[in-house]
């Protein structure tokens, strides 16, 4: 009962604030990009507490705008940094991909404003990273944010085109306005027009949740008198080219509807740019891969890899070689994964779909008769060749060594069911997981102290994900709630990591309940963990890396 009543005090208190921060303005003022980020205000009071008020207020501001470069990868086992930067060169100078300046800079706040990178970003539209050891990640120039003249006129508004939420940040890193992406647009669009885009954010309904209130297919006025005008205030996020007719926006079910020329923030897009040579990855991802600090010929787990950004990033310091095995709960993901892997020609990836709230295998007394070994290495390939899900995305490169291993052994028992099975698989040539779509297996998980080194990537809050037009939905009692799962899934990363082993564990939030709380929780709790000092100073990510003396 209590509960209900909080809840219900919390709601209204929720609707209130969204009333009253609504900006009023003079039309013409209102074609602008200065979004203000509504927090639940028991949210905003927490990070307040935890941050101060004015350092909260550039987070809160800085959240609302994407980055002023885009940080590309480069796959150091196809390419070199000086290739990718050359190869980039030509495509801007053919493509001009990082955008013409159609507007006049901002006076807005930018936050590598007279920082190394933005300087030495004067120089030229790419650059290498300069931290020793981060050569192969480059800095690809964006700009931001412009003025636009939508060209309001009192009495005859813009055409315009309101798109979702979530294709609005896509469009401010770059992206394209996707047909699935447009809500509403003015009458008599035809293609060819110029439109204002301007994006729907979430709004308090009157049950006390939050919807984005436009019907799709709304016809705009450009008045007043459209739904949720004054809320789009300062939501405009560009001018663009229809691409369509109003009705083919509506008609169609994909495909590009606005092509944006003119945007606030012009980001280069890598789409379809030197695939498998380059990823677009952002630099704290990077970092955590490098605080792993992977060696070639380990066992490594990634905990919750999908899509596979750090699993890859992992894979290539392991220079390919060794065991990298990729977790997700989620098939469609783990299949993410393995594309993704096969576009790098990455073959040191194992992935599995598992829970890894589950990912502790119990030891059974006949795996213990069995199993009675002092190799690490040989325990891991008994392991998977005693499990009905043997046939990982790269099994077949270890399956050899794995028989071969086992009988020499003597001790170690491996059924002939199992070294029948390898031998036909190595007469089959590669499994059939080696390639894109290829079948996703299950994990009956894994014997603890198995691996070398462990990612917990954590599933998280994302508030340091950014751009960022929307956060009102997240409460204390959501954080809370991934903070307890992450408290969890770090108990299981502690015991599937081997003594004297690394674990890190990364989120990508700005809430010190799920990182320095999470920190604490494990340094109580385990007393053989300490804190270990990453390969290199100068990183500030969101990462703790973790040692095991147990
Ligand atoms: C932050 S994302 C990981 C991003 C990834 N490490 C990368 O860099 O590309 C968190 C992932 O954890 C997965 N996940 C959430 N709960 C899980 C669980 N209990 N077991 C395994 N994976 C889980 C989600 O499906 C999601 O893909």
């Amino acid at each position: 009962m209590k509960k209900a009543r909080d809840l219900h005090l919390l709601l209204k208190t929720i609707r209130r604030s969204s009333t009253t921060t609504t900006p009023k303005m003079d039309p013409s003022d209102r074609y602008c990009f200065s979004p203000i980020l509504r927090w639940n205000p028991e949210v905003e009071n927490y990070f307040i507490k935890a941050y101060g008020a004015d350092h909260f207020s550039i987070i809160s501001k800085a959240l609302t705008r994407p980055s002023s470069y885009s940080c590309v990868r480069v796959n150091t086992l196809k390419s070199t940094s000086d290739a990718v930067i050359e190869k980039l060169l030509e495509i801007i100078k053919e493509k001009g991909f990082d955008g013409d300046c159609h507007g006049k800079e901002g006076s807005g706040p930018n936050e590598n404003v007279g920082s190394p990178l933005e300087e030495s970003l004067k120089n030229g539209p790419i650059v290498k990273c300069q931290i020793p050891g981060l050569e192969y990640v480059l800095f690809v120039k964006g700009s931001g944010p412009h003025m636009i003249d939508y060209g309001y006129v009192p009495g005859a508004p813009p055409k315009e085109v309101i798109v979702s939420r979530k294709c609005a940040e896509a469009v401010l890193r770059g992206a394209q306005v996707f047909v699935p992406g447009v809500m509403a647009c003015s009458a008599h669009v035809e293609k060819g027009d110029t439109v204002a885009v301007s994006a729907a954010t979430e709004q308090c309904n009157p049950n006390g949740g939050w919807a984005i209130g436009i019907t799709r297919g709304t016809v705009l006025q450009g008045l007043q008198t459209d739904p949720y005008y004054f809320e789009r205030n300062g939501l405009y996020i560009g001018q663009g080219t229809a691409t369509m007719s109003r009705a083919g926006l509506f008609r169609a079910s994909k495909g590009i509807a606005v092509d944006m020329n003119n945007r606030v923030f012009r980001l280069p897009s890598f789409y379809d740019v030197l695939e498998g040579e380059i990823f677009l990855q952002n630099l704290p991802s990077i970092v955590t891969a490098h605080a792993l600090d992977p060696q070639k010929g380990e066992r490594i787990l990634d905990m919750c890899a999908a899509p596979g950004g750090k699993t890859t990033a992992i894979a290539i310091l392991m220079k390919d070689e060794g065991e990298l095995v990729a977790l997700d709960r989620s098939h469609n993901k783990v299949q993410d994964i393995q594309k993704l892997a096969a576009e790098m020609s990455l073959t040191c990836i194992t992935t599995y779909k598992l829970d890894v709230l589950k990912a502790i295998r119990q030891r059974n007394e006949a795996d213990d008769i069995n199993t009675n070994q002092s190799s690490n290495s040989l325990r891991f390939h008994e392991e998977k060749a005693s499990s009905s899900t043997a046939e990982g995305f790269n099994l077949d490169k270890t399956c050899e060594d794995n028989v071969s291993n086992a009988i020499e052994n003597g001790g170690t028992y491996v059924s002939k069911a199992d070294i029948r099975k390898a031998k036909r698989r190595m007469r089959n040539g590669p499994g059939r997981n080696q390639c894109i779509g290829g079948r996703v297996e299950n994990s009956k998980g894994f014997y603890p102290d198995s691996f070398d080194r462990v990612l917990l990537d954590a599933p998280c809050s994302a508030l340091g994900l950014r751009p960022r037009l929307f956060v009102g939905e997240v409460t204390i009692d959501s954080l809370k709630k991934h903070a307890t799962y992450q408290r969890r899934m770090f108990d299981q990363a502690v015991k599937l990591v081997r003594p004297g082993g690394v674990i890190v564990y990364s989120t990508c939030t700005i809430n010190p309940g799920e990182n320095e709380a999470l920190v604490r929780y494990a340094l109580d709790t385990y007393k053989f963990l300490s804190l270990a000092s990453q390969v290199s100073s100068s990183f500030l990510p969101l990462t703790t890396n973790f040692t095991s003396q147990a």
